[in-house]
C-alpha cells in the first residue's frame, strides 16, 4: 500500500541525475546508469507521467574525454570541457531511449531563462510544448556561456526552478547516497536515513552537509532546491539512485529515500509564488464580461477583455488588472509587452497573427499565471 499519497498521486515529474551518480568514479559517463535509467523514466513514461530529466555529468564526461587527469578549476576549462562533455551526453541519452522508442530534447538553460520574465514565459512555453508533443526534455545549465556570479553551480538549483516553471506535482533528486541522512554518512557511519520530514523544518540545515568531489553541492543544495520546488507546491523526494528500479518504488508511494513534504495545496502555493515574485509593472483594464469571467470561472484572460492598458511592462511582467472603476481584480505574468497588448486590445485571438505579424498566445495572461485579487 502506498504510504505517500501525495507522491504517487503525481503525474507530472522533473527528474535530477548528479554528477556523482552518473560518472564512474570520475572515469567519464557510466553508460551502464545511463541505460538503466532509461528504462526506468520509459516506464514512467509508459504508466501515463510526463518526465523532464534534469542531468548533470557534462563537465565529468568533458575532462575524460580531454584527457585531464581531474577536474580543472579554472572557469573557462570548466567550460570547455562541458562543451565536449555535454554531446556525449545527450547523444548516450538519445542512444539509450530510442530503444523504448523515446525522442529526446536538449535545453540548455541559464539563469535568465528562469528568472527574467520574458525568458520564463519562453523557457516554460518550449518544455510545455515538448511535454505535450511526447518528447523527454533533458536539461542541463548552459556552462560554456555563463559566468561564474550566474551560474546555478549545481543542478539541484536548476531543477527546483525548472519543477517551478513546469509545475511539477514532484521533483526527484538521485544521488549517490539513500537520501538524507540525520549526518554525513560519509564521515559518520552511524548516520540514519530520514525517511519523511517537513521541508521547512529547520532541523534538517543542522544534517545536511556538502557534498563529494564528482558532485558539487551536496545535500545543502538538495534541501534549498526541495524549498524553492515547495514554493510552487512540488513536492521532493532525495534517494539513492543506484538502487533497481528506484523510480517506480517512488511512483508507487513506497517508503523509500528522504520524502521532503511541503504541506501546502500546489495551486495555492504557486499563486502566492507568483504573487510575492515580482513588482507590478503595468495596468490593465477589463471590461465587465472579463472581470466576470475571471473572478467567477477562473479562465484566462483574453485580449477581447481588455479595454486600456497602461504603462510601459515587457513580456512577462507581473501586471494589475482593474475593473472600470479602477479597483483590483487580479495580477498576472503579461504574455505581450505593453505596445503589443495595446495593439490587441479588444480584438479577438484570431486578430493577434494578422495584427502583430507573428502567431503569439491566444490569452493575454493564461489562468495559470494569474492570481484573483
Ligand atoms: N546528511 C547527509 N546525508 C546524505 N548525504 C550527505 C549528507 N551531507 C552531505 N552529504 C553528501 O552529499 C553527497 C551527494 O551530493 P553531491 O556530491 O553534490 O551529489 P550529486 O552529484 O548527486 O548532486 C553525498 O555523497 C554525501 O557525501
Ligand atoms: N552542469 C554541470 C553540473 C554541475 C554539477 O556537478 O551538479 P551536481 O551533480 O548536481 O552537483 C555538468 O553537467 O557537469
Amino acid at each position: 500500500m502506498s504510504n505517500r499519497s501525495e507522491i504517487s498521486a503525481a503525474r507530472r515529474w522533473v527528474l535530477k541525475v548528479g554528477s556523482a551518480l552518473l560518472t564512474d568514479d570520475g572515469r567519464g559517463l557510466d553508460r551502464g546508469m545511463i541505460t538503466a535509467l532509461a528504462q526506468q523514466i520509459a516506464a514512467l513514461r509508459g504508466a501515463g507521467n510526463e518526465v523532464v530529466l534534469v542531468s548533470s555529468g557534462a563537465v565529468a564526461a568533458g575532462v575524460v574525454r580531454l584527457g585531464w587527469q581531474s577536474r580543472p578549476t579554472a572557469l573557462h576549462e570548466l567550460q570547455a570541457a562541458a562543451a565536449v562533455g555535454q554531446s556525449e551526453l545527450v547523444q548516450s541519452y538519445e542512444d539509450a531511449f530510442k530503444t523504448h522508442g523515446l525522442t529526446t530534447a536538449q535545453v540548455l538553460l541559464g539563469h535568465d531563462d528562469v528568472s527574467a520574465r520574458d525568458r520564463y514565459l519562453n523557457a516554460r512555453g518550449t518544455l510545455n510544448t515538448l511535454l505535450q508533443l511526447g518528447v523527454l526534455p533533458i536539461v542541463n545549465e548552459n556552462d560554456t556561456v555563463v559566468t561564474d556570479e550566474i551560474r546555478f553551480g549545481d543542478n539541484d538549483t536548476l531543477a527546483a526552478l525548472v519543477a517551478n516553471l513546469v509545475d511539477a506535482d514532484a521533483l526527484v533528486l538521485l544521488t549517490d547516497q539513500d537520501g538524507l541522512f540525520d549526518a554525513n554518512p560519509r564521515e559518520n557511519p552511524n548516520a540514519t536515513l530520514i525517511a519523511t520530514a517537513d521541508v521547512g523544518d529547520s532541523a534538517l540545515d543542522a544534517a545536511a552537509g556538502e557534498g563529494g568531489v564528482l558532485g558539487r553541492g551536496g545535500m545543502v543544495t538538495k534541501l534549498r532546491a526541495a524549498r524553492l520546488a515547495a514554493r510552487s507546491g512540488t513536492e521532493t523526494v532525495i534517494a539513492g539512485g543506484r538502487h533497481t528500479n528506484v523510480l517506480a518504488a517512488i511512483a508507487d508511494g513506497d517508503n523509500i529515500g528522504t520524502w521532503l513534504r511541503t504541506g501546502r495545496q500546489p495551486q495555492t502555493a504557486r499563486k502566492q509564488w507568483l504573487a510575492g515574485l515580482l513588482q507590478v509593472q503595468g495596468h490593465i483594464e477589463l471590461d465587465a464580461g472579463a472581470v466576470k469571467v475571471l473572478r467567477e470561472s477562473g479562465r484566462s484572460l483574453l485580449p477581447v477583455g481588455v479595454v486600456n492598458v497602461k504603462g510601459n511592462f515587457s513580456r512577462g511582467d507581473l501586471v494589475s488588472l482593474t475593473d472600470s472603476k479602477g479597483n483590483e481584480v487580479a495580477r498576472g505574468l503579461v504574455n505581450y509587452p505593453a505596445d503589443e497588448a495595446r495593439r490587441i486590445a479588444g480584438r479577438a485571438s484570431g486578430d493577434i497573427e494578422p495584427l502583430l505579424g507573428y502567431g503569439g498566445d491566444p490569452e493575454m495572461i493564461h489562468r495559470d499565471n494569474l492570481v484573483l485579487a
